[in-house]
């Protein structure tokens, strides 16, 4: 079986197996192949892994000057290879990134209207993204459902349309701190799946985010074991209610207050694909401490 040096493969060997030198909790490696003890990556559903994503969600920050030196960082960093990197500056701001920004790095949209453009006052369509060489769009943000109030079905219908336009689509879902400490993390979360699964026609083009509310801008990240327990459920979701292949194939990202110090420790985890930043990817250098901890995650035999 072929492996080239852009993909690993995942074999996934049910817990409990024995104690090595070279494992962690989740996983080990020989090279190129990847050993994975999730029982959401069973050792019959042999895979190659999906390509770690780092987004920074720039959010409603920056002006002209700033984001200039933002993006000097960026072109100057020494970026890994294997992974997908995206930045979404403010729509304002966009023209100005994608003329400067290295080819390396692609744009998303932090938002777009949910159909065609139009007399609706204030909005950005999915057409006008893809006119300025924007790729992907942040969908479902916490920020969005909760200051703004949008809801899961719109949120679902903008999906599918970006979707449909060729726009990729960062989904985002995660739950309240109150949800969490009354146990209902699961639920918030696989409602907000259902609303995404309902709508969509494919998972081709999506990442789903996770980002528990309560991590988000907080300083508080999720521990390890935290997020990957919500991943885990995630993919469980995603093979029980859409396929066993999309749950195989789909980037689960991790978000909420993931920094330089600890983005290496979290992609150890087997099904976090990577991650979608906040204020680190407002730093350069930090930001590509971020994207180059894919390297936590192949350990040379
Ligand atoms: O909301 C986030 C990314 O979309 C996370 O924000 P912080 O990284 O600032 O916590």
């Amino acid at each position: 079986m072929a492996v080239t040096s852009t993909s690993s493969l995942y074999i996934g060997l049910r817990r409990p197996v024995p104690k090595l030198e070279s494992f962690d909790s989740h996983s080990f490696f020989h090279s190129n192949l990847r050993f994975s003890l999730s029982p959401s990556r069973p050792v019959f559903a042999m895979a190659a892994s999906p390509k770690f994503f780092v987004g920074g969600n720039w959010k409603c920050n920056g002006t002209k000057d700033s984001i200039s030196k933002l993006i000097t960082e960026l072109n100057s960093a020494k970026l890994e290879p294997d992974v997908d990197v995206v930045v979404a500056p403010p729509f304002l701001y966009i023209d100005q990134v994608k003329s400067s920004i290295s080819d390396r790095i692609e744009i998303s949209a932090q938002n777009s209207w949910v159909g065609k453009g139009g007399a609706f006052t204030g909005e950005i369509s999915v057409e006008q993204l893809k006119d300025v060489g924007v790729k992907w769009v942040i969908l479902g943000h916490s920020e969005r459902r909760h200051i703004i109030g949008e809801k899961d079905e719109f949120i679902g219908k903008k999906a599918a349309y970006a979707l449909s336009e060729g726009l990729g689509v960062i989904a985002c879902i995660g739950e309240l701190l109150q949800e969490r400490e009354a146990g209902k993390t699961f639920d918030v979360i696989f409602q907000q799946l259902k609303a995404y699964a309902d709508a969509v026609p494919s998972w081709d083009n999506v990442v789903i985010a996770y980002e528990p509310v309560w991590a988000i801008g907080t300083g508080k990240v999720a521990s390890p074991q935290q997020a990957q327990e919500v991943h885990v459920a995630v993919r469980d979701w995603l093979t029980k209610n859409v396929s066993a292949e999309v749950a195989s194939k789909t980037r689960i990202i991790y978000g909420g207050s993931v920094n330089g110090g600890n983005s290496a420790e979290l992609a150890k985890e087997v099904d976090i694909d990577g991650f979608l930043v906040g204020g680190a990817s407002l730093k350069g250098p930090e930001f590509a401490t971020i994207v180059n901890s894919v390297t936590s995650k192949k350990i040379a035999a």
